[in-house]
């Protein structure tokens, strides 16, 4: 996990083999849904393990069979609300839990319009009662234009306040970012990478592509 110097509370794992690995997958134009959200579950795993290290901890007595000891509780895992943005999260919301597997969940459904309003239609929201001790993580595997995620958070921050907000994601544009810091300065960001730019249409380069279409097939206008 390496700090962003550009932002406050921004970090990415490109120091880390491993994921850069599966992100070089989910990358690969070859990769077809079923391996596509496979390495988005795994991300969503290995991302959680990794913020488990940013997060409370309690030393607690335990007796083994022998004796006396000392042993970890993450205290924070314990208060987990994950927000899943509908449609690209649902593999990425399936490795978190794996993790955080006592965590209660939140499903919102964003959809961004084409260029160049990007407009967000918020239709579903289902978020439980947020408590002071909480961490509420926004799983969204793209940050573009950041339109999506500030206008979730403006949401889900009417449900009460959290300890953290985290925001767990694939890959950022460096303007998303911006927008997001900007609307919510509160908030972390955990992302693999770290992208160059958005193009006209909106989408990070280099990118992975439509991260719904790739993992669900593209939808169609009746
Ligand atoms: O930062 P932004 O510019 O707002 O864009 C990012 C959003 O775009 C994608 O969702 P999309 O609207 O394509 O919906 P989908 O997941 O159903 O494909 C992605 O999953 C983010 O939610
Ligand atoms: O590159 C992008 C931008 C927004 N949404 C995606 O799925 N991909
Ligand atoms: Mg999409």
């Amino acid at each position: 996990m390496k700090r962003d110097e550009r932002w406050e509370g921004v970090y990415s794992f490109e120091d880390s083999p491993f994921i850069m690995e599966i992100l070089t997958e989910l990358r690969d134009e070859r990769t077809g849904p079923i391996a596509f959200r496979k390495g988005l579950v795994k991300l969503g795993r290995y991302m959680a393990y990794e913020l488990t290290k940013t997060m409370e901890i309690e030393k607690i007595p335990i007796k083994t069979p022998l004796e006396e000891t000392e042993g970890t509780l993450i205290k924070d895992r314990r208060n987990v609300i994950i927000i899943t943005v509908l449609r690209a999260a649902i593999p990425l919301m399936e490795g978190l839990i794996k993790v955080l597997d006592h965590s209660r969940v939140g499903i919102v459904s964003a959809s961004r319009s084409k260029a160049p309003k990007f407009e967000i239609e918020m239709k579903y929201v289902k978020v439980p009662q947020v408590k002071p001790d909480d961490t509420v993580i926004l799983a969204d595997p793209m940050i573009a234009t950041g339109s999506t995620l500030i206008k979730v958070l403006d949401e889900v921050k009417k449900y009460g306040n959290a300890k953290r907000y985290v925001i767990v994601g694939v890959l950022a544009a460096p303007e998303g970012i911006s927008r997001i810091k900007e609307a919510h300065p509160d908030v972390e960001i955990f992302v693999a990478a770290i992208d160059r730019e958005l193009n006209e249409k909106g989408y990070i380069l280099p990118g992975l592509g439509d991260a719904g279409d790739r993992a669900f097939g593209a939808p169609i206008k009746i």
